[in-house]
């Protein structure tokens, strides 16, 4: 059940000579907002440390600034692309009009998506090749929503209610945490625990999407078993990150930022392709 450095490597592969910034897959992001902008941030961070081959972004000017500010790789505006993130750093109760449309028109679109935060809200049943990433109190909002009962906090209870949500919604259901449970309407779960405590820190999740939103988009899927096991990649990539930023304070480690989880993305992808031999 738990999720292994193996099953990420089969999923996260190095480029090669053939690929181009396209083949390594587009991660668009409509994130963050005038009261969290930085929510902006970390997701684009993530993703493009995560291993997207380029980045485009969608939101208010100064999200826009600030993302510019810390990724000027990072393309303004719509376009294609092959995954998207949306709702970090974006509140419901808040949104305008037409955010919402345009959160609609993604959640339509053939794309995947990863939904986090504000837009979670949006989310109702059918089949969708979403992958769904609430904490704990986002997930009892969802579930509430949708009529399901609450839920304990025991690891089985979670993996149980991760999965009558994935089940009910049609879609995957990150459920996050000190474990986090990956859960696919066909039944299918995995659950991530190699995350240190330090990981519990402000915009760890808006990390988290935007890491997912990578590996999504570097070979994307409609099939929710896929994708789901896509999502788990992700999450142990973020968890690795996590390891790798709080170890380097010996001996027990020491507190993080979300920032330093992303910038250490790149450690956790070095790690799994390089477990991987060579083909000659
Ligand atoms: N730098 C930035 O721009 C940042 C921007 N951010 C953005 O902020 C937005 C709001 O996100 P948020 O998670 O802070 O509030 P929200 O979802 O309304 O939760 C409300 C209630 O739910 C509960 N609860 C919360 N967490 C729980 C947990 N882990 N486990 C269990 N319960 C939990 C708790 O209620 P309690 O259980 O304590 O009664 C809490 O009062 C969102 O868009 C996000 O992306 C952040 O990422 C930070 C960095
Ligand atoms: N005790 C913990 N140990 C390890 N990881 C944790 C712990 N608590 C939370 N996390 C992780 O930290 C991240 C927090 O995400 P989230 O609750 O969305 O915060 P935010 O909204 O501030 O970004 C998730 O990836 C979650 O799995």
């Amino acid at each position: 059940m738990e999720w292994t450095l193996a099953d990420t490597a089969a999923i996260v592969r190095s480029p090669d000579a053939s690929d181009d910034k396209y083949s390594r897959g587009v991660v668009g992001m409509r994130t963050g907002s005038d009261a969290y902008p930085g929510a902006a941030v970390l997701g684009v961070e993530a993703a493009w440390r995560a291993g997207a081959g380029m980045v485009r972004y969608v939101g208010p000017r100064r999200a826009e600034e600030l993302v510019l500010q810390r990724r000027p790789e990072t393309v303004l505006g719509t376009g294609r692309v092959q995954a998207w993130v949306v709702g970090s750093g974006m509140d419901a109760a808040t949104r305008t009009p037409e955010d919402t449309e345009a959160l609609r028109r993604i959640l339509a679109a053939d794309e995947p998506v990863v939904v986090d935060a504000g837009a979670l809200d949006l989310a109702e049943p059918g089949a969708h090749a979403w992958v769904v990433t609430p904490h704990a109190g986002e997930h009892a909002r969802l579930r509430a929503r949708l009529g399901l009962p609450e839920t304990g906090e025991a690891d089985d209870e979670r993996a149980a209610s991760a999965l009558e949500t994935a089940s009910v919604l049609g879609a995957v259901v990150v459920l996050k945490g000190a474990v986090t449970i990956v859960a696919e309407p066909g039944g299918w779960a995995t659950a991530i625990s190699i995350a240190p405590p330090w990981l519990a820190t402000a915009g760890a999740g808006d990390v988290l999407a935007g890491a997912i939103g990578a590996v999504v988009a570097g070979t994307p899927t409609a099939d929710p078993a896929v994708l789901a096991r896509r999502a788990a990649a992700g999450v142990w990539l973020h968890a690795q990150a996590a390891s790798v930023a709080a170890g380097a304070l010996p001996p027990r480690g020491g507190p993080i930022t979300a920032l330093e989880v992303a910038s250490c993305l790149p450690h956790a992808v070095a790690q799994v392709v390089g477990s991987v031999p060579r083909a000659e």
